[in-house]
């Protein structure tokens, strides 16, 4: 007999990566023995793929939908990348668990093996104003071309030459199978990750089932990752920054000791703020939040204010 009455609705985007993503946490439900169905869902994000997300203003636009589906029962959990998940959520809310986290590091896609940002004259394509600033502050010769829309896109945008090559998550590139076209991992020290980078949430309604919430939990979340990524989302969430803002975090735990290092970089890659913090894995909220509270304090503020302002003007 099925251990629950109904198969688990898993709700996904449509895209590829997060389909991988959806039959990933399937595959793992499946293993354990429960039944399962996937639901497709369009969100917002993905029907405006011409404008810049940090003009849209990149709040929920892609969880949105998913998320009204969890309270409504329609679905019992959503999958997404846990970089996309915000750093607030709803109060009916929560993130259920965080799959084991993969190789966080940003890399260079190209379909020129020998291609390397060491190299004069290059055009890179990249979304994320993270990336872009580090670019200008480690490779300041390499001009940058916004290069939004799903991977597939975006890969057929260097096909056309309108840039030689593009900085990506590896997971994501992991996740489409596109890692014969790494060029380059950059190092995680220069190029320190977004916040989540490399793992997959799972989130669900806290009107869920409890024995169903307490089965799915045992089954897909990842202790580890799940304390690293509670540190790095105090983190973000003190910070107040969202997508569109260029602040990185990466925390690890060893010895039941979390170690955070992150901070925020300027849009022009001159100034960047940044700062390592240890503690008990039992602190990581606090930790978190201690971390970005310093970060501001030594000119994050400013940094962040100057960002606004400019980004306003867009
Ligand atoms: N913002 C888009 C996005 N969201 C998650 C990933 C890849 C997977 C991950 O970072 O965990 C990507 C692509 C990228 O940043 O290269």
């Amino acid at each position: 007999m099925a251990l629950f009455d109904k198969p688990i609705r898993i709700g996904t985007r449509g895209s590829k990566l997060a389909l991988w993503q959806a039959y990933h946490v399937e595959e793992k439900l499946k293993a354990a023995g429960l039944e399962t169905e996937i639901v497709i869902f369009t969100t917002k994000g993905d029907k405006i793929l011409d404008v810049s997300l940090s003009k849209i203003g990149s709040k929920g636009v892609f969880t949105e939908e998913l998320e009204e589906a969890l309270r409504d029962g329609g679905i019992d959990i959503a999958v997404h990348s846990a970089k996309d998940v915000q750093s607030s959520l709803a109060d009916d809310l929560e993130l259920l668990a965080f799959l084991e986290r993969e190789n966080p590091s940003d890399v260079v896609l190209s379909f020129d093996p020998t291609f390397s940002l060491n190299r004069e004259n290059i055009v890179v394509g990249t979304s994320s104003t993270r990336r872009r600033a580090l670019l200008k502050k480690y490779y300041p010769h390499v001009k940058t071309v916004e290069a939004r829309g799903n991977l597939q896109t975006r890969l057929q945008k260097m096909e056309e030459k309108q840039f030689d090559g593009m900085l990506l998550a590896y997971a994501g590139v992991h996740r489409m199978d596109y890692v014969k076209w790494i060029t380059q991992t950059l190092s995680l020290d220069q190029f320190i990750p977004a916040v989540g980078q490399g793992s997959v949430a799972v989130e669900s309604a806290r009107n869920l089932d409890v024995a169903k919430r307490e089965k799915l939990k045992a089954i897909l979340n990842h202790e580890e990752t799940a304390y690293c990524l509670k540190t790095e989302r105090a983190f973000l969430r003190t910070m107040e920054g969202g997508c569109s803002i260029p602040s990185f975090a990466l925390a690890s735990l060893h010895d039941g000791k979390i170690s955070i290092t992150g901070g925020i970089i300027s849009l022009d890659g001159q100034q960047m703020i940044k700062e390592t913090f240890s503690g008990a894995a039992a602190e990581a909220e606090s930790l978190g939040q201690k971390l970005a509270e310093t970060v501001l304090e030594k000119g994050g503020k400013e940094i962040l204010a100057d960002i606004r302002a400019q980004q306003k003007q867009l």
